[in-house]
């Protein structure tokens, strides 16, 4: 795949995904939670990485703390219904959000409205800021503390690099947090 190879080769999204890792678990280590939103195929990715955070990824170790905010339908339908869907995520975040979570937002495009809301109120309340998203990143590049850019301005190819990028981090926070269970695991995610 042409894209997964030039994102491979290209040195910022490298560095993106160790900067994520390490900052991901300095929140967590620190008492806080990571926190994942997306709209449609994003939303399975939100879902699919607070599920290795909270279960497991390549090793048995203690839970980590990952909260999806995309499963709740009562939430979100209350949510889209009273308030409407800019605010399904925003309003989460505000209420289970607190200073000191990383809040991981999952935009192919970065222009989605809910997700650009959630993430300036993740910034008023003291919630770092992370971005999945494409080449250009749109209005979320600029709102994020960490913004990693997959080279490509396809919605369907800029998530499978997304969740090879989600896992490798996860990866990362796993071996991290857990250095004598990852020493007795075999793969390198280095
Ligand atoms: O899975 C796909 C396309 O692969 C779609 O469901 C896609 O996620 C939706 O069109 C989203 O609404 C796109 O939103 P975004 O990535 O621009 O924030
Ligand atoms: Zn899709």
């Amino acid at each position: 795949m042409a894209v997964l190879r030039a994102a491979s080769e290209d040195e910022a999204f490298k560095q993106a995904i160790v900067d994520i890792g390490a900052r991901i678990a300095d929140s967590l280590r620190a008492g806080g939670k990571a926190l994942f939103a997306g709209n449609g195929g994003s939303a399975g990715d939100a879902q699919h990485i607070a599920g290795e955070f909270v279960s497991r990824l390549n090793f048995d170790r203690a839970p980590l703390a990952g909260l999806a905010l995309t499963t709740d339908t009562s939430v979100l339908t209350a949510i889209g219904n009273d308030y409407g869907y800019a605010d399904v995520f925003s309003r989460q975040i505000a209420g289970l959000g607190r200073p000191g979570d990383v809040f991981v937002a999952i935009t192919t495009s970065g222009n989605s409205e809910n997700i650009l809301k959630a993430v300036h109120v993740a910034r008023a309340n003291g919630i770092a800021v992370i971005g999945l998203t494409g080449r250009q990143g749109g209005k979320l590049a600029s709102a994020c503390d960490i913004c990693l850019h997959v080279p490509s301005d396809s919605t369907p190819l800029i998530q499978q690099v997304h969740i090879v990028a989600a896992h490798l981090i996860c990866g990362l926070v796993e071996n991290a947090m857990f250095a004598e269970e990852a020493s007795r695991y075999q793969d390198s995610y280095t």
